[in-house]
């Protein structure tokens, strides 16, 4: 009987961030009870500590997880985001590392829609000033700079989960809907797309940001674009930190070309809850300043533990890689009566064959052999005997090119 690679009970699964307890229940009830719960995201040199010997590890947005930081990761096996975005990972680096990353690209997007709207309309009626001059003893009763959102016009750049949501829910406020995104997009509802992002900005009462981090998102929203914007609209970030000049941003509110925004998430937020928030947009009373909290609903989280524990679950126990975001993606059978070998190996030509030439002359029968490949790395699957197991793991770790292997349980 072939050797398991390792005992469930000795993969230790490193979770950090206060990823929701659904994600520990997932675990246990899939049989590996190793885990290493923080509630909060490690100092810099706590974490190179703690990952060093962690097979599995989960993370929200705060955790970097560098090529420096993977590289003291001498036996990860796989990264999980509890959350949508994936910037904070080095997703090459992790790729080179044959180690795939997975995310929850659906479980928070109704949460972040719903916050959205609300703000909107709170935005629209001016509530963040007459609720912090209230607080501070004053009363602001006016109508002025007060409007419903029925008839407005509502922008959205980046038309995907998030955005799509957020424009079906503001049509039914009767807000008019437009978007702009890269690419060519189903308009949902009455929606319409714009081709051009000043020409949207420059149409829209409201402009919400719903795109990833990349290179290109990189203050997309800088004076220039602000000044496109209709005096007295309002600009609202739930998408990433990095998309606003920020101080472009806090200059066009305190010019009072913009009438208010909401901003969910910045380009330097604070490591902890005990750690002071620095922003240029402190102390303006327009302005809705929310600690990245526009997935983090009761609901959101417990489905995306779930979702992303899951996911590593089952890469761990049958070598499943659908939805990986850096990683050939191959959805796998489970493997009865038979013991599984997971091949990852630089891509290049014939390390197919050299594996099947390699595994005939040990006479090593394979029984199911699945190839997925990027432009970078491929990942080759295989179930042979459990009694020839050990022997053909021996064979694929002598193939040039291999970066990693494994026996599965
Ligand atoms: N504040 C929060 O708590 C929170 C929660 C969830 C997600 N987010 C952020 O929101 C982002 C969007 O989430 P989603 O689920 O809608 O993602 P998505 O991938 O479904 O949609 C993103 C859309 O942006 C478009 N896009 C990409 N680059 C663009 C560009 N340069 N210009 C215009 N459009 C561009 C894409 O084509 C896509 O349609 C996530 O990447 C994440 O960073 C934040
Ligand atoms: O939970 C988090 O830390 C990040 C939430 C959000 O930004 C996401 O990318 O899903």
């Amino acid at each position: 009987m072939a050797k398991h690679s390792l005992d469930k009970d000795k993969i230790k699964i490193l979770l950090l961030e206060g990823v929701h307890q659904s994600a520990v229940d997932v675990f246990e009830r899939a049989g590996y009870t190793n885990i290493e719960y923080h509630k909060a995201a490690l100092s810099e040199e706590a974490l190179l500590t703690a990952i060093k010997d962690a097979h599995f590890v989960g993370i929200r947005s705060r955790t970097q997880l560098t090529e420096a930081v993977l590289s003291h990761a001498a036996k990860i096996v796989g990264i999980g985001c509890f959350c949508i975005g994936t910037n904070q990972v080095n997703l090459a680096a992790a790729e080179k590392l044959g180690v795939p990353v997975f995310n929850a690209p659906f479980s928070n997007t109704r949460s972040v829609a719903e916050l959205v709207l609300g703000e909107i309309i709170m935005l629209l009626r001016g509530i963040p000033q007459r609720n912090a001059k209230a607080h501070r003893g004053g009363w602001l009763k006016s109508a002025t700079g007060s409007f419903e959102a029925r008839g407005k016009t509502l922008g959205v750049i980046g038309y995907g989960h998030i955005g799509t949501q957020l424009g079906i829910l503001a049509e039914t406020l009767g807000m008019r809907v437009m978007f702009f995104d890269i690419e060519d997009k189903l308009p949902l509802g009455n929606a319409q797309q714009v081709h051009s992002m000043e020409q949207l900005m420059s149409l829209a009462d409201v402009v919400s940001l719903h795109v990833p981090e990349t290179p290109q998102t990189k203050e997309m929203i800088a004076h220039a674009q602000l000044a496109c914007m209709r005096k007295g609209s309002i600009l609202i970030n739930a998408s990433r930190g990095t998309v606003v000049d920020i101080d472009a941003l806090a200059a066009a509110l305190k010019e009072e070309h913009l009438a208010g925004a909401a901003i969910d998430v910045f380009p330097v937020e604070p490591k902890s809850n005990t750690d002071e928030f620095v922003s240029p947009l402190r102390g303006l009373d327009n302005v809705i300043l929310t600690p990245h909290i526009g997935g983090s609903t009761a609901e959101a989280q417990e489905n995306i533990g779930i979702e992303v524990a899951g996911k590593l679950a089952k890469y761990s126990d049958n070598g499943s890689t659908m939805t990986a975001v850096n990683f050939p993606e191959v959805s796998l059978a489970v493997h009865s009566g038979a013991s599984r070998l997971l091949h990852i190996h630089r891509n290049r030509p014939g390390i197919l064959i050299q594996i099947n030439l390699a595994f005939a002359e040990k006479g090593i029968n394979i029984a199911a052999q699945y190839l997925q490949t990027t432009a970078d790395i491929g990942y080759v699957v295989m179930d042979v005997d459990s009694d020839q197991a050990d022997q053909a793991l021996i064979e694929l770790q002598a193939i040039e090119g291999t970066i990693r292997t494994r026996l599965l349980h």
